[in-house]
């Protein structure tokens, strides 16, 4: 079915995440022109070859002229110089949002540079996989996945209502919430475990008594999910844990707590209380399928591009 939201998008960034939005948008319906900005070349390039939208500019400040969305899917360190490069060029009411893994920072980086009258409204679908660039995304992305919004509390209701329709077209369901409380679910549901997975295969990496070739060839399950995890894009999530700092340090403090509490537990035998942490967690798991949530971000082959 086709519902248009809004005549004319833009999106910054055409990675993972833009193109997915991108072609959401195109098979649902819901912009009628998508310019598309781009720093690098060869992904702006690659995105005129895909067909990635109708107009395609180097300079977001171009692409963001006359859009009444401007959605900005760049990693979270380049939000502000973003804000600078579309701010002059950013029409009246138009709605600008995001989609980093990191919230307030977003607000601190482009809040300042934006004029009045436009609406800034931060947002974060929680949706993803370790690959990255334009050849990487896919319509469907978002389908039945969380997308946040993180609206500041005088946010427009008209263009809140058109964002989460927008969303919502894109097949995500919509959940909003503070930055600051965004931060702090995702530094324990995503940010940290992505810093465990890269610990862990940095750390098989390290251990002179095991060769690589034994850490490849013996890889059950648990490692291999951690590698996969560990292939995510380095830029990004070196910008999420410096731009989620202070979130991230307070979860990994209580993280780190409670690894010290299991290393005593094998130390000392006590097998109880392994048993009962092991069986908590189970059922948490078992929580998490009955929501339907358990699907890990598919891998249709995808290669970073
Ligand atoms: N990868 C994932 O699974 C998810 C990522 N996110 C967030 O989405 C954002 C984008 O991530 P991906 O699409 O995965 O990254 P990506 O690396 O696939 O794409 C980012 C794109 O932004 C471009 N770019 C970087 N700086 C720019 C600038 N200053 N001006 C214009 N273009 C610029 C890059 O050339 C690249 O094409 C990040 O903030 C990330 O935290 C959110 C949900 C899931
Ligand atoms: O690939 C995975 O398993 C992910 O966890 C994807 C992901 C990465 C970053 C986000 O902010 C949201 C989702």
């Amino acid at each position: 079915m086709t519902t248009l939201v809004f005549e004319r998008i833009a999106v910054v960034g055409i990675g993972l995440i833009g193109s997915s939005i991108v072609r959401g948008a195109r098979a649902k319906g819901l912009a009628g022109t998508i310019a598309v900005a781009d720093h690098a070349g060869p992904h702006l390039a690659r995105a005129r070859e895909l067909g990635l939208g109708d107009d395609w500019h180097a300079d977001a400040g171009d692409a963001a002229a006359g859009a009444d969305l401007v959605m900005v899917a760049v990693p979270v360190g380049a939000c502000e110089a973003v804000a600078k490069a579309i701010a002059p060029r950013l029409k009246p009411g138009a709605i600008v949002t995001d989609v980093g893994s990191v919230k307030a920072s977003v607000v601190r980086q482009m809040k300042p540079h934006l004029p009045a009258g436009v609406h800034l409204i931060p947002g974060h679908p929680v949706a993803g996989t370790e690959f990255s660039g334009p050849d990487a995304g896919f319509a469907e992305l978002f389908e039945n996945r969380w997308s946040i919004l993180t609206p500041p509390d005088d946010v427009d209701p008209a263009a809140l209502a058109r964002l989460v329709a927008f969303w919502r077209g894109l097949g995500a369901n919509v959940e909003t919430m503070t930055a600051e409380h965004h931060d702090i679910v995702l530094a324990i549901t995503s940010h940290l475990p992505h810093l465990i997975a890269y610990n862990i295969v940095g750390t098989a990496a390290d251990v002179e008594q095991v060769t690589q070739s034994e850490v490849m060839k013996f890889s059950a399950g648990g490692f291999r999910d951690f590698t996969r995890i560990a292939a995510s894009d380095p830029t990004m999530w070196r910008d999420v844990f410096l731009h989620n700092r202070e979130a991230v340090l307070e979860v990994l403090g209580r993280f780190t707590e409670d690894l010290f509490a299991l290393q005593r537990q094998i130390r000392w035998g006590e097998g109880d209380k392994l048993f009962d942490l092991f069986t908590r967690t189970r059922a948490i798991r078992r929580g998490i399928i009955g929501l339907g949530q358990e699907t890990p971000a598919p891998d249709f082959g995808r290669r970073k591009g």
